[in-house]
């Protein structure tokens, strides 16, 4: 396949994005690839540029540099050509909430030039699927945000769209909604449609995405199957300790396994993937120096570390 038709395959292709607001540099130049039929995760903390990234894929903003591909069709150029081919769920509620579930679900079908008794099989279909055909002419704002998102969902599918752009889908709701849009999704990709996702949840993006990248202070960091940047982390541990007399992190900070230790409050905090050398080399020197250890705990890894782990920099 040449290059060309590669480009065309794909279902995104962003080359060097970038958008800035005044001096926030939101995205800072990224380039990545969803194939076509993959479930992709937009994995990062609060503030990395997960929004706005999603934001100039989908048209609602534009970029300031490098471009971006919908199945070949350029964001910016053919802004109308990419958006039939997609649907979108925001990350707040879009739909009119002093009309019925059924109305908003018909005014989509306008939107997208869907004929009208296609439109009403559709919206039965993903009404019932999603757990709101009983509530189908009940208006919106009498809807719980699980049921809210749910229509949204509804509502960004009803024109069969080939790749769905969803913002923090499961974001705060209830067990029941998250199983439903999260079963949703992985039907819709058994059955060919390709989905990205942003989350700041480790978890969401283990249980759905084929691939992730981690972003970072509008960064890409790394892109890779769930599987692998699991192993990466859990490998790494925490621990806790607390010397008497008190100690320096730079005491510890040379010893086997140990990967990073600083000060927090009366205890040393220390990340090792050897918990085993770890310890020795930590009781060693409280013994070696006649300290007396007062507590020392392991910890298992938080996504925070995890950040930490992958950027090697504070993800605050
Ligand atoms: N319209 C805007 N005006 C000014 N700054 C903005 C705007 N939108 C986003 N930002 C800033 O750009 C950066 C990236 O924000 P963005 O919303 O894309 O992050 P995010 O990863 O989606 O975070 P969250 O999970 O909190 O939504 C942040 O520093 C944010 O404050």
């Amino acid at each position: 396949m040449s290059e060309a038709d590669s480009y065309q395959e794909d279902a995104i292709h962003a080359t060097d994005l970038r958008k800035t607001f005044s001096d926030i540099v939101a995205v800072d130049s990224i380039s990545f690839t969803v194939r076509r039929g993959e479930i992709f995760g937009f994995l990062g903390p609060n503030g990395a540029g997960k929004t706005t990234t999603a934001r100039m894929l989908t048209g609602v903003m534009q970029p300031d540099g490098g471009s971006a591909a919908i199945f070949g069709h350029d964001i910016v150029h053919a802004p109308v050509r990419a958006k039939q081919r997609c649907g979108v769920v925001p990350e707040t509620a879009n739909a009119y909430t002093d009309i019925s579930a059924w109305q908003n679900l018909m005014l989509m079908g306008e939107l997208y030039g869907v004929p009208k008794h296609y439109a009403e099989e559709r919206a039965k279909t993903l009404l019932t699927a999603l757990g709101l055909i009983e509530r189908k002419d009940q208006k919106v704002q009498g809807f719980s945000k699980g049921m809210k998102q749910r229509l949204i969902l509804a509502m960004a599918l009803l024109h069969k769209p080939e790749l769905l752009f969803l913002d923090e889908p499961t974001s705060g709701l209830d067990v029941q909604s998250t199983h439903l849009i999260t079963g949703m999704l992985r039907e819709l990709n058994r059955n060919g449609t390709t989905i990205f996702l942003t989350t700041h949840n480790m978890e969401e993006a283990n249980r759905l995405c084929d691939r992730v990248a981690i972003i970072q202070k509008g960064r890409i960091v790394t892109i890779d199957s769930p599987e692998r940047l699991k192993m990466a982390i859990e490998r790494l541990h925490t621990i806790e300790v607390s010397f008497d007399p008190a100690r320096s992190a730079d005491d510890l900070i040379t010893f086997p396994g140990i990967e990073s230790a600083r000060r927090e409050g009366d205890k040393l905090v220390i990340t090792t993937e050897d918990v085993d050398s770890a310890i020795h080399a930590i009781t060693t020197f409280g013994r070696e120096h006649n300290l007396k250890i007062e507590m020392l705990r392991t910890l298992s890894p938080t996504l925070d570390e995890a950040f930490l782990r992958l950027t090697g920099a504070d993800s605050a």
